[in-house]
């Protein structure tokens, strides 16, 4: 469960009480997630969101995370807002880590998205990259392109073990990615995590946008193709093409994509499949002795992207031609 570190009641109530938000009734650490340690606060005025960056969130980057949610909500975005404390900053610190309150979202991820799910997350995320567009601040991508060979000699000497041929298979994907990888695509804010456990639903209403922390700047539609591979694939590893029409029509509606997006899609889409197929085997080979999370499975991506090689064009995502 994700809540690395323990914070007292005393020291939670005296955090809070920095804060305009009414005093500290109750506290809970919640299970979800694995990056962070996340708490839920009720205070007297309204339930929020209390969360200690661990290790993997760098300290530098904070400042970009917390300013695109601000900048993200003042454009009409349902996200998290981080709540600014009496002295006018939305960065604490507290038991010896960065933290910030954020306003809490109503709503659920869902377990089996369906048809109108994948419609509703492709017209969010268009709308998420409206609203950064005019975001002043950057930061690259350290899981584009040019990270992947960094994890890939991390995993290589054990790939083997996890099933066979996958470090060759990766090897020559990783290769092809290299050389073929598209520049100059129109760039952006982009979430780049967008699955499913991070949209909230009210029913078939999308609520809200969660975790932003691995959001960054880099071309639009590879944000697209990160959906795309998390929300359009059935259990049994099969493409829905239903759902990436609906997915790609959705997105369409709020942001057209231009040709050379259309064009770029099968290798972004091959990209992004590798990159959490890459993280997650790094993840699924190095699990800490003891440890409560349960690291997620490499080979769903290896699948994903054995059928994005087949693919030739965005037709085979359910893009009108
Ligand atoms: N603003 C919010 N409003 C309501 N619930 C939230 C909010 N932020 C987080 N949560 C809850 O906390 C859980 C964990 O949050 P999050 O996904 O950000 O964790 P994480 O450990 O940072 O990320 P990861 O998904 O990468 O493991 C979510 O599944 C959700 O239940
Ligand atoms: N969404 C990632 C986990 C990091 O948030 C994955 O499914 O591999």
């Amino acid at each position: 469960m994700a809540v690395y570190t323990d914070v007292s009641d005393e020291e939670l109530s005296a955090f809070v009480a920095r804060y305009d938000i009414g005093g500290l009734l109750a506290a809970k650490g919640i299970a979800e997630g694995v990056e962070n340690s996340n708490y839920l606060l009720h205070t007297e005025k309204a339930f929020f969101i209390l969360t200690l960056y661990e290790k993997r969130v760098k300290e530098e980057d904070l400042p970009f995370f917390i300013g695109l949610m601000q900048h993200l909500a003042a454009g009409g975005l349902n996200c998290p807002v981080p709540v600014r404390n009496r002295e006018g900053e939305a960065l604490g610190r507290l038991a010896g880590r960065p933290a910030c309150i954020v306003t809490f979202l109503d709503g659920m991820g869902v377990r089996r998205p369906g048809v109108g799910h994948c419609h509703a997350v492709g017209e969010a995320l268009a709308r998420l990259h409206l609203a950064g567009a005019d975001f002043p601040m950057r930061r690259v991508n350290a899981l584009s392109v040019q990270g992947w060979r960094p994890l890939f000699e991390q995993a290589q000497d054990r790939a083997d073990t996890v099933t066979p041929g996958l470090r060759e298979h990766t090897a020559n994907a990783l290769a092809a990615l290299e050389r073929d990888w598209p520049t100059g695509l129109p760039d952006g804010v982009i979430h780049a995590d967008l699955f499913p456990d991070n949209v909230f639903f009210l029913g078939q209403t999308l609520s809200g946008l969660i975790d932003f922390y691995f959001a960054c700047t880099d071309a639009l539609a590879y944000d697209l193709a990160v959906c795309l591979n998390a929300w359009c694939f059935e259990a049994d590893g099969s493409y829905n093409l239903t759902k990436g029409q609906a997915m790609i029509t959705g997105y369409e509606r709020v942001r057209r994509l231009e040709p050379r997006e259309v064009e770029a899609l099968p290798i972004l889409c091959r990209g992004a499949a590798l990159r959490f197929m890459l993280t997650r085997l790094v993840d699924w080979l190095n699990v800490p002795p003891g440890a409560l999370v349960r690291p997620k499975d490499p080979l769903e991506y290896y699948r994903k992207l054995r059928f994005h090689e087949r693919a030739a064009s965005a037709a085979d995502y359910g893009r009108a031609a």
